[in-house]
Parts: structure tokens; C-alpha cells; sequence
């Protein structure tokens, strides 16, 4: 798609504008390769990953429990949950496949992660805005491994300079529309598509990450410069994904790409086509369980179409 982005930003009343703007393509965002999100013959749980799903004190665990399960639908070999000690009743109670382990704070977190296969972490949903919070997603973003940074982490980074310092290429930042502003203030006033995209390259590029900015048009830009769009406008219009927790299981796919071996880019422009397509399939009436629940039926559809498509006719998975 050509699209006119902008080069460079110039202040007006109302904030920041594109100062000029030129034709470049922006790449659509459309369905994954089945091949990637296939499992094999021979692969035990370990070869898919094992995500950490960060979660907040009792009471507040329903969108970290949302992630989780998504992450585990999404394919993770293994999804563990990890929260404050008293609020593991709550979250037994609510989970079977999902494991969980408590975490108090820091410390608690850095021995976990001394167990490398813990390769993908999920930080944010429902995780509460406090000091204990700010500790954990310092230690999670000093251990270096692929970072979901979403909800209540990027608003504690929003506020701590020493806490953004820490964001490295392995992160994917999934701001929505205000969390963005909390982040980058000054690039917050782009209107459309070409300046919103113009504003999250830049952002990526500042924050050294990859940035999701989410709506029902969801730009994705890596620190290199690369820029994609998903657009759920139009013929696939998904307008039922405006739903509280929807973010938390977008955040939720990513983290179950990440720890699949997806790289950055790649696990965000999957995720969002796969949260959409899973959306429509569920129609009028979602809520955010459903998105999880629906995935089954989405991928198997691709893996359907991908052996009709080779001739094969048979369905693996
Ligand atoms: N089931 C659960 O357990 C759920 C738990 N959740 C957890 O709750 C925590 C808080 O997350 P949050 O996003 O609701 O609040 P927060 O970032 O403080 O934003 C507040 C203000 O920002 C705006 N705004 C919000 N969304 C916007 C958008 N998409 N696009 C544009 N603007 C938007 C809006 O301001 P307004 O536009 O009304 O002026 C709003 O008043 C977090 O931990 C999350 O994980 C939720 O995920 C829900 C399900
Ligand atoms: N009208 C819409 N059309 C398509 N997608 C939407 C629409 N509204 C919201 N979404 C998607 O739903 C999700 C909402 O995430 P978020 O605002 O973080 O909600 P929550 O914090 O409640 O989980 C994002 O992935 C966003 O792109």
C-alpha cells in the first residue's frame, strides 16, 4: 500500500504535526505462514517455549489470566503465571493447564529466571502501579530475554527514565492510544494513518523496541525503521474487539510467539492478524475469553487452507 509518511515533525497549536510528507509503502500486515505456527511430529513441549506471565495482587489476576491463556493457546510449550504468594488460591482456582509459582518481588523474579528456558515474559496486564511492581519489571527487563511490555508496565515506565533505559531489542512495547501518550508525549497528536505510523517508527526507534501502537488500525515498527499495518477496517472489521481485556490477550498471543522462537516483528504482525481473524470468527457478542476460545478454529482454517493450497489435502497441525 503507498501511503504518504511523514519526514519529521513540526510543533502546531494542538500539539505535534508531520512537517512534510512523502509516498513510501507501508506494509500490510495480512495472514501468517502456517508452516510457523504448525506443530511437529517428534517436538515435545519444551522445543515450544515456556512463557512467564507476570501477575498482580488478589483481585486484580483476571487480564495476567487472560494472557496466559492465550499464550498457551497461541502454542507455548509451557505458560506459567507468576504472582504475589496470596494470591495464588484465587488463581488456582481459575487455572488447570496454566502453572503458577509465586513471586513476592525482585528477588523472587531473578531466581526465577536463573532457569533460561523461561524465554518469553509478559509484563503488564492487571500488574498494579506500585514500587514492588516497578522492582519487578526492572529485574525482568535486566534479564535480557523477549519482553512483552504492556498495561501497568508501560505506565510505570512512562514515569521512571531508569526503568525505560532498561528496554532492549528483545521488547515489544503494545501501547494503546493513551499509554502511547504517557510514553511519548511529544509525538502524540498524530492523526491518520500515515502520521500514527510515522509516530510509532520514531517511538520504536527512541524506545530501541519494537512498538505495537493498538486500534483498529495496529502499527507495528521495529527499531530498524520497519513499519507494518494491520488494518480491522472495512471487509475485516472487527469493531466487538473494543471490549476490556482484549489488549491483555493480544499481549497474552505475543508473549506464546515469543516463546515459540518468533522474533519480534514477527510474533506482533502474527498475533494481531490471528487476535482479528479470531474476533470475526466469534462475531457480535465477544468478550475477551472468547478470543482464546476461538483460536483453535483460526488456526486450524490456516493449516487447512495452507494443505489445500499444496495439494496434499491432509491436515497436520
Ligand atoms: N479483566 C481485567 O482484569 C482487565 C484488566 N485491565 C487492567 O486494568 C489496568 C488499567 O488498564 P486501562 O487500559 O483500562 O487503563 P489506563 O491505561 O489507565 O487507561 C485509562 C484511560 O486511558 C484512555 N484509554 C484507555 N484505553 C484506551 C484506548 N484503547 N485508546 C485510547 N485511550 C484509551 C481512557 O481515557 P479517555 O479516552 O476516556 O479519556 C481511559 O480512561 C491494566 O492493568 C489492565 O491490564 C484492563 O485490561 C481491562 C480488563
Ligand atoms: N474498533 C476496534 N476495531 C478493531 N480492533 C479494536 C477496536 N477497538 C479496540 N481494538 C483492539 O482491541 C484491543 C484493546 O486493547 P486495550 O485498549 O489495551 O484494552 P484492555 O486494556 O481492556 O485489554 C487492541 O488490540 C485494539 O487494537
Amino acid at each position: 500500500m503507498e501511503c504518504h509518511q511523514s519526514v519529521g515533525w513540526t510543533r502546531r497549536v494542538g500539539g505535534w504535526r508531520p512537517r512534510r510528507s512523502c509516498a513510501v509503502t507501508l506494509h500490510q500486515i495480512g495472514p501468517p505462514d502456517p508452516a510457523r505456527l504448525s506443530k511437529h511430529e517428534g517436538q515435545h513441549k519444551y522445543d515450544h517455549g515456556h512463557a512467564l506471565i507476570l501477575c498482580g495482587p488478589p483481585g486484580h489476576g483476571g487480564a495476567a489470566r487472560l494472557a496466559a491463556r492465550a499464550a498457551l493457546r497461541v502454542g507455548a510449550g509451557l505458560v506459567t503465571l507468576a504472582c504475589p504468594a496470596a494470591a495464588i488460591p484465587e488463581n488456582a482456582a481459575r487455572l488447570d493447564a496454566v502453572m503458577l509459582r509465586a513471586v513476592d518481588g525482585g528477588a523472587d523474579l531473578a531466581q526465577m529466571l536463573t532457569d533460561r528456558r523461561l524465554n518469553a515474559l509478559c509484563l503488564g496486564p492487571g500488574l498494579g502501579l506500585g514500587p514492588v511492581q516497578a522492582h519487578l519489571v526492572a529485574v525482568a527487563l535486566a534479564a535480557g530475554r523477549a519482553v512483552v511490555v504492556d498495561a501497568d508496565a508501560l505506565t510505570l515506565i512512562a514515569r521512571s527514565p531508569d526503568l525505560a533505559a532498561g528496554l532492549h531489542p528483545g521488547c515489544i512495547l503494545t501501547p494503546h492510544t493513551a499509554e502511547f501518550a504517557r510514553l511519548f508525549p511529544d509525538l502524540a497528536g498524530a492523526v491518520g494513518l500515515a502520521a500514527r505510523a510515522d509516530a510509532c517508527r520514531i517511538a520504536a526507534g527512541r524506545a530501541r523496541a519494537t512498538v505495537l501502537l493498538k486500534g483498529a488500525e495496529t502499527i507495528v515498527a521495529g527499531p530498524d525503521g520497519s513499519v507494518a499495518v494491520h488494518r480491522a477496517t472495512g471487509a475485516r472489521a472487527a469493531p466487538w474487539l473494543a471490549t476490556a481485556g482484549a489488549g491483555d490477550v493480544l499481549a497474552g498471543l505475543i508473549a506464546g510467539l515469543l516463546a515459540r522462537g518468533f522474533a519480534p516483528a514477527e510474533a506482533a504482525g502474527t498475533a494481531v492478524w490471528l487476535h482479528v481473524e479470531a474476533a470475526r470468527v466469534t462475531g457480535p457478542g465477544l468478550i475477551a475469553e472468547d478470543l482464546s476460545e476461538a483460536l483453535p478454529a483460526v488456526l486450524r482454517a490456516l493449516l487447512r487452507q495452507a494443505e489445500t493450497d499444496s495439494g496434499s489435502g491432509v491436515v497436520t497441525g
